[in-house]
């Protein structure tokens, strides 16, 4: 590794932002993945994988010694101050080679061999397969078809090979509608609500310029309108800021003329694009690493980054997107510029309100590999990890990641994940230890046989799901409603996620925060629920027992079965056991849905629009509903 100019270094501090007198003396060493830092007198080591690195810096050297600060992908932030400057300068050097890996091969993954018993290196590489997904959504053959127009990637290097698109629309069709679409990203179908045959597609933006069109493209559209019997109309959900889309015009792309495209309703959406995300998120990572600052200063500078506005801005128009479906019948094309950042967040949020499978362990990690991975999003550039461009560098999946830890919070008994769960996932998008992340596209990764030579996250977490369950989790969460859950978005729905942006800040700190607590105690209930139904049967079986005992004269004598007459008195505390916490509990927890579940009119709403007959009144729909958008967001 000639990258390293050190591999050991004695005297070294790590200090402690929020507890400066917290003296953490201790050696450092740089592996061939790892910089790890040990302190015998603290446990556990800190392990840091080079990938986790954003930032290296050398500060102003004291009389304390030679700072060096290292600021993380997981929003960690460490200060180490050398006791020598030329020991500084040489793990300052090393990092810096050793955070800006060129190729594949220099990444963790390819050498990583995972702990104690190994498993096939294939697990969890299979868990998706878009036809199979198409299946389960039920998308009828009659009305949608598979085409292999882009096997090999042919049509479109950055989508899928296989696409699913109208019955009725020809290769031709198909092809003339690429040729007009930025880097060939047509309309095709993501994700489709069986229940009012409501299609969800994604696309990137045409080339329409200043004037050009494309009879392909417009076919194509027309087609999807058709693929719908239940709604003559189709919206085009244009996920940008108006004024962004008028300027991309001048740079011969831009947005669909509705002259052309007859019986679409077009909505700009207002999110803003990478750039202005990765600046959110530089100002917000200043707030987060200022220990000096106040609460009311936090919350200013918090708002002065749109940090938090800018994640309703995405939960706002996947809420749309779904509304559009379940209460206009509405068929979606939902686009950007490129289609690949703020048309994956929509998409992927938009399926996860209307379908509860995408809110199990499984469903969601098939959820990213489709609309995340298989469609495209640039992992490699959006998250820097081979030596990138910076003004590629936007955390777009940071925010999807958050957006749902947001619809968490609002319904806390429809996911069967928890937040450890979003937070292994977000760390191991950066930490280069699996194959899964790593390329910008679906055929990226088929060249460099990421499923043969590295191993998958979903395989890792698979092992060990009882970390990732969520104990409030009700898989018949708003069963009447089909599951279907409709986030609020008031501002104040919209929360600091400090699990995510603080949680390295009081690491050492042993105070639980209140939700873990409650969490715990609900863990706790469930599991003494089960145990009290469990012993509850076993006395019934022993009271048979006797039972039959007293019939048959034959009561056993032998002192064995002290055991059981121990056990029936344990049991019998057990039972009258104080099951006030539990009811209080469930009474809470009945509280928490009642307060959680639609509002009476979305509800009324959502019944009408997914009732059995189906057969929803359009105009009335429309009439009465107020998406609260304006075309000029
Ligand atoms: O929309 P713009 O202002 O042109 O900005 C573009 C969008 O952010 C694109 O992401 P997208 O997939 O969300 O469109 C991104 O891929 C491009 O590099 C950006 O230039």
């Amino acid at each position: 590794m000639d990258y390293l100019q050190t591999t050991k270094v004695d005297k070294v501090t790590l200090k402690d932002r929020f507890n400066p007198s917290f003296e953490n003396n201790g050696t450092l060493h740089l592996t061939a993945t790892h910089l790890i830092f040990i302190n015998p007198a603290v446990n556990p080591e800190l392990w840091l994988s080079y990938s986790h690195i954003a930032t290296v810096e050398k500060q102003q050297i004291s009389i304390k010694g030679a700072p060096l600060k290292i600021v993380c992908k997981d929003f960690r932030v460490l200060n180490f101050v050398f006791y020598k400057e030329r020991d500084c300068q040489d793990v300052y050097v090393s990092l810096q080679n050793l955070t800006k890996p060129v190729n594949y091969a220099e990444l963790h993954a390819f050498t990583y061999e995972p702990p104690g018993s190994k498993w096939p290196r294939s697990d969890g590489w299979n868990i998706f397969e878009f036809e199979a997904e198409m299946t389960r959504l039920e998308v009828p053959s009659d009305l949608w078809r598979k085409t292999d127009i882009n096997k090999d990637y042919k049509l479109c290097p950055t989508y899928p090979e296989v696409l699913y698109v109208p019955a009725t629309a020809t290769e031709e069709t198909l092809t003339g509608s690429a040729s007009f679409r930025s880097r060939g990203r047509l309309p095709v179908l993501t994700y489709y609500h069986k229940y009012n045959k409501t299609a969800l597609c994604r696309s990137s933006q045409p080339l329409t310029g200043m004037r050009g069109r494309s009879v392909d493209d417009e076919q194509l559209l027309q087609a999807v309108i058709q693929s719908n019997p239940k709604s003559p109309v189709m919206y085009i959900v244009d996920t940008r800021p108006k004024i962004n889309a008028m300027a991309n015009k001048a740079a011969g792309k831009g947005y669909e003329n509705l002259d052309n495209y007859p019986n679409v309703l077009y909505r700009f959406r207002g999110i803003q694009n990478i750039h202005v995300m990765r600046e959110s998120l530089q100002k917000l990572s200043e707030v987060i690493e200022n220990p000096a600052l106040n609460a009311g200063e936090f919350f200013d500078s918090l708002d002065s980054s749109s940090w938090l506005k800018h994640i309703r801005s995405v939960i706002d128009t996947s809420r749309f997107i779904a509304l559009a479906m379940l209460m206009d019948n509405a068929s979606v094309l939902c686009h950007c510029s490129d289609g690949w950042d703020r048309t994956a967040q929509t998409c992927a949020l938009a399926s996860l309100f209307l379908d509860p499978y995408y809110r199990t362990i499984k469903g969601y990690q098939i959820l990213i590999e489709k609309d995340w991975l298989a469609f495209g999003h640039k992992f490699n550039c959006r998250c820097g990890l081979l030596r990138r461009e910076n003004r590629e560098v936007s955390p777009v999946f940071t925010q999807f990641i958050d957006c749902t830890w947001q619809i968490m919070q609002q319904f806390p008994f429809a996911f069967e994940f928890n937040e450890q769960f979003l937070l292994t996932i977000h760390d191991h998008v950066y930490s280069c230890q699996f194959g899964n992340f790593l390329g910008n596209c679906q055929q990226d990764r088929r060249k460099e046989s990421l499923s043969e030579k590295t191993y998958s996250l979903w395989g890792y977490m698979c092992k060990q799901l009882a970390t990732y369950l969520n104990p409030y989790y009700d898989p018949n969460f708003n069963a009447d409603k089909r599951g279907i859950i409709i986030p609020l978005i008031n501002p104040q729905c919209i929360r600091f996620w400090s699990g995510m942006y603080n949680r390295h800040a009081f690491a050492h700190s042993k105070s639980e925060t209140i939700e873990d607590r409650a969490t715990r105690i609900y863990a706790d209930n469930k599991k003494l629920e089960k145990e009290i139904s469990a012993i509850s049967e076993e006395i019934a079986l022993l009271e048979n027992k006797s039972a039959e005992g007293q019939v048959n004269g034959s009561i056993c004598e032998n002192p064995e079965d002290e055991d059981e007459n121990s056990n029936l008195q344990l049991n019998h505390d057990l039972k009258t056991m104080d099951s006030s916490t539990t009811e209080i509990d469930v009474q809470q927890a009945t509280e928490i849905v009642d307060s959680n579940t639609l509002s009476e009119f979305e509800q009324l709403a959502v019944q009408d629009s997914i009732s059995d007959g189906n057969e929803v009144k359009n105009t009335e729909m429309t009439k009465d509903v107020n998406y609260t958008i304006s075309d000029e967001a």
